[in-house]
């Protein structure tokens, strides 16, 4: 090319699945988003801790957005594609139609979502194994991962769905299935939530201890016996049914998938942080913990060797950063929880109708009505007689205990727009002190951590930042796209085409540095104090249930 002439840009799409919507970004290769678009996805909730979804309604959704962040564009110049979505199980038959996960039948419903405890029995007993294979798991199986599912299937749907079956799908295998034909799955999927190890392959003994000895009998044919890095290039790359499902041209490369929480960590961890006076500039990636806070929030932290931290999911070596191993703390409700405290208040109404009125959305109007009731003090200080413990659903990390629940002191009789913006702020900090509980944990166990990483929807929460920077004490980076998830899922896009030689060459390419928050030093004896009620309101339950439960 002479030396005038501009080489043709490259993008990259990324789709990402959540849990109440998709997204897509038109993605270039520094990791700017040209282009976004989101649909919502549907979800039915037929009986109390079950949670489905459909496939096909995803796959619709995917579609949408994708033809639309790249109207306008040169087709040619969309060198890559990747997906990332919520661990959730689709089950299809063998020819690949959808298979119903419920008693009604009803096969469009033929996703089990992550969030989903209907298995609790199952995990139950899968843990009174102690098979050594929970050791990668924090010690103990969360109910969200799918051997218990999958168990819950074959002893309640055996004829409508388990024994038609031919494919058991984590929803980021089964999107790269659709846009391929390959039935290869992610090591990411496979490792993070099927128990899969990088370095051993199935374990026979898990399965058949825990009465999924089928599997091993067809050699793992319905659960995956081929298993891809994430960002490998998937067979001949788009099909041309799917190529046409996306308003993309055939044959571009498709990459194995990533894990939504995993494609957040890619997007964010590995920045250029030179110039931003943060410690970790001195450091090494591992000091830096990446929080993805949508629906739920995932704390993913690596090391070089394992770590095992009792009731944190891992060590799982490469499912996220090649050549890294991964422990991922989660807190199971945090965006859901804001949502449902906010929503269920009496003053909700008026709360709607005041941003409406002010065309903003509620929690930027909750936000400002803090800061009109805080008069001169800190507005985190507004709760200093209201205290939450978050498990509504149960605890993830680091206690591992589906059967917590939340907790709420300080309740007055006001039921007024301040009641309500005062819980709103004891929910986010409850989140943030979950996190801090968390990272103590991480720590205790060996890693050593000083800079936290957010993204997701919650991140652009100015409120849910700023308490997470001052309760865990740490400066929190935001990235400079808000979206950095879907730069996790375009990175993956970017590696199965080829134009960068590794993940760790396109994380550094692709995510960078937009904002820091640092924490306000002066607050800390306050945040200490909460934390120290916060760890009470845990130890105070387990008398509850201890009374309780004592003859
Ligand atoms: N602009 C915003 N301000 C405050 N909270 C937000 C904003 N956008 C999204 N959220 C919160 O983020 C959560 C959803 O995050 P998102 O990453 O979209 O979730 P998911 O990936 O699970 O679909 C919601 O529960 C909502 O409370
Ligand atoms: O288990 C997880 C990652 O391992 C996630 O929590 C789950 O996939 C849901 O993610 P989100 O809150 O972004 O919808």
């Amino acid at each position: 090319m002479s030396g005038g002439e501009q080489k043709p840009k490259r993008y990259y799409v990324g789709v990402d699945v959540g849990t109440g919507s998709v997204r897509a970004a038109l993605v270039d290769q520094s990791g700017v988003l040209l282009a976004f678009a989101d649909h919502p996805i549907e979800k039915w909730e037929p009986q109390f801790n079950h949670h489905e979804q459909s496939s096909e309604d995803i796959w619709a959704a995917c579609c949408v957005v994708t033809k639309k962040v790249v109207q306008g564009i040169d087709l040619n110049q969309i060198r890559g594609l990747g997906f990332d979505a919520t661990c959730s199980l689709v089950v299809l038959d063998k020819e690949f139609h959808p298979l119903p996960v419920n008693h009604e039948g009803d096969s469009r419903r033929n996703v089990i979502m992550w969030l989903d405890h209907r298995a609790v029995s199952q995990v139950n007993r899968i843990n009174e194994t102690k098979h050594s294979i929970l050791q990668y798991v924090g010690g103990v199986m969360s109910v969200e991962m799918q051997a218990p599912k999958l168990l819950w299937l074959k002893e309640n749907l055996r004829e409508t769905c388990w024994d038609k079956a031919g494919h058991f799908f984590d929803l980021p295998d089964f999107l790269s299935w659709k846009a391929t034909g390959v039935t290869a799955r992610s090591l990411c999927s496979l490792v993070c939530k099927w128990t899969y190890s990088a370095e051993k392959g199935w374990d026979d003994s898990f399965w058949k201890m825990v009465g999924l000895e089928d599997f091993v009998a067809d050699n793992y044919s319905k659960i995956g016996n081929q298993v891809l890095p994430p960002g490998a290039s998937l067979g001949n790359g788009l099909t041309p049914e799917a190529a046409r499902d996306l308003g993309l041209l055939p044959g571009i490369a498709v990459a194995a998938s990533l894990i939504d929480a995993h494609a957040g960590g890619l997007g964010v961890i590995g920045a250029d942080v030179r110039g931003h006076g943060l410690v970790c500039e001195g450091q090494p990636v591992t000091s830096r913990l990446a929080v993805i806070c949508g629906t739920s929030s995932c704390h993913m932290g690596i090391s070089k060797d394992p770590i095992f931290v009792p009731g944190v999911w891992g060590p799982y070596f490469s499912a996220m950063v090649p050549g890294f191993w991964l422990n991922e703390g989660g807190q199971s409700v945090t965006g859901k929880l804001i949502d449902h405290m906010v929503q269920g208040h009496a003053a909700f109404p008026e709360l709607q109708a005041k941003a409406t009125a002010r065309c903003q959305s509620v929690y930027a109007y909750l936000n400002s009505h803090l800061d009109l009731i805080k008069k001169a003090q800190p507005v985190g200080f507004l709760t200093v007689d209201l205290h939450v413990w978050p498990d509504f659903h149960g605890n993830r990390s680091p206690l591992a205990d589906l059967t917590l629940k939340g907790m709420v002191t300080g309740l007055t009789l006001s039921q007024d727009l301040d009641d309500l913006a005062i819980l709103y702020l004891a929910t986010v900090q409850a989140i943030a002190l979950g996190t801090r509980f968390i990272k103590e944990a991480m720590e205790a166990a060996g890693h050593s951590i000083s800079t936290l990483f957010l993204c997701g929807g919650l991140s652009k929460n100015p409120l849910f930042v700023q308490m997470h920077a001052d309760i865990t004490g740490m400066p929190v980076v935001l990235s400079q796209e808000v979206e950095s998830v879907l730069v996790g899922a375009a990175i993956l896009g970017a590696c199965a085409s080829g134009d960068f030689a590794s993940v760790q060459e396109a994380m550094a390419k692709m995510s960078k540095v937009g904002k820091v928050v640092f924490p306000r030093q002066e607050d800390k004896k306050y945040y200490d104090k909460k934390y120290q009620v916060f760890l009470k309101l845990v130890e105070h339950q387990m008398e509850y249930l201890a009374i309780m439960n004592d003859d």
